[in-house]
């Protein structure tokens, strides 16, 4: 089986991957099975900065394609936050709990039809010695007032996607990656998978 490399440390986009490049008979294999190599420091001010020099950087050690995800949770009465800084948003260990808690004090009191927000994912596939290329996916949704579920990662209890009642951590996985950011992102990769799978 083909195999393509995802330049991530998160267990559950690794997963979700795992789920997607398997419909195209595809192994994704992220950096938690390929432990000698560096976690990239993102350092970017934009998705696709900080997508690309994941992709770019384990591209040139590897030398093969390599396909990186940066995402994050837009929403509109933060003016934006946690934007790019969604993973490190409480502080720099990660915490997703700590994420989600910080998010509900600032919305405290900002009634339903004030929490829109958005999942953005961007996509880089680095090639050596070949422009990146960028692929990006939207999900629109609200942040709930309080979290609930245990499916998912990230923000998933707090982010109810339009359409729906339920947190995305509510919603089992087939669901949430038919209409998560991630998913739309990939749809937008399919056509090159499908064209040309000798770049994988
Ligand atoms: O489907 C999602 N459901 C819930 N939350 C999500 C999702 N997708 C991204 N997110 C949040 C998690 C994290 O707070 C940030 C991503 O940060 P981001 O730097 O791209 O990922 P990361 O540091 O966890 O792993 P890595 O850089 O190794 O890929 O946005
Ligand atoms: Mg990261």
């Amino acid at each position: 089986m083909k195999q393509i490399i995802i330049a991530t440390k998160n267990k559950g986009k690794a997963t979700e991957f795992k789920e997607f490049f398997n419909a195209y008979d595809m192994a994704a294999v992220s950096l938690n099975e390929r432990e000698e190599l560096p976690d990239v420091e993102e350092t970017g001010e934009t998705f696709e900065q900080n997508a690309a020099l994941k992709a770019e950087t384990i591209a040139n050690i590897l030398s093969q394609p390599v396909l990186a995800d940066d995402s994050g949770l837009i929403i509109d009465a933060l003016d934006g936050r946690p934007g790019v800084y969604s993973a490190r948003y409480a502080g720099e260990d990660k915490n997703d709990q700590a994420n989600i808690n910080k998010v509900l004090t600032e919305l405290e009191g900002v009634p339903q039809k004030d929490r829109t927000a958005r999942f953005i994912c961007v996509l880089a596939v680095a090639r050596p010695n070949t422009e990146t290329q960028f692929y990006q996916g939207i999900c629109n949704g609200h942040i709930s007032i309080a979290p609930s579920g245990k499916n998912g990662f990230g923000y998933d209890p707090i982010f109810i996607p339009d359409g729906y009642q339920e947190t995305m951590a509510e919603l089992s996985p087939k669901v949430k990656n038919q209409i998560s950011h991630r998913k739309n992102a990939i749809l937008q990769l399919e056509e090159t998978i499908r064209k040309n799978r000798s770049l994988y």
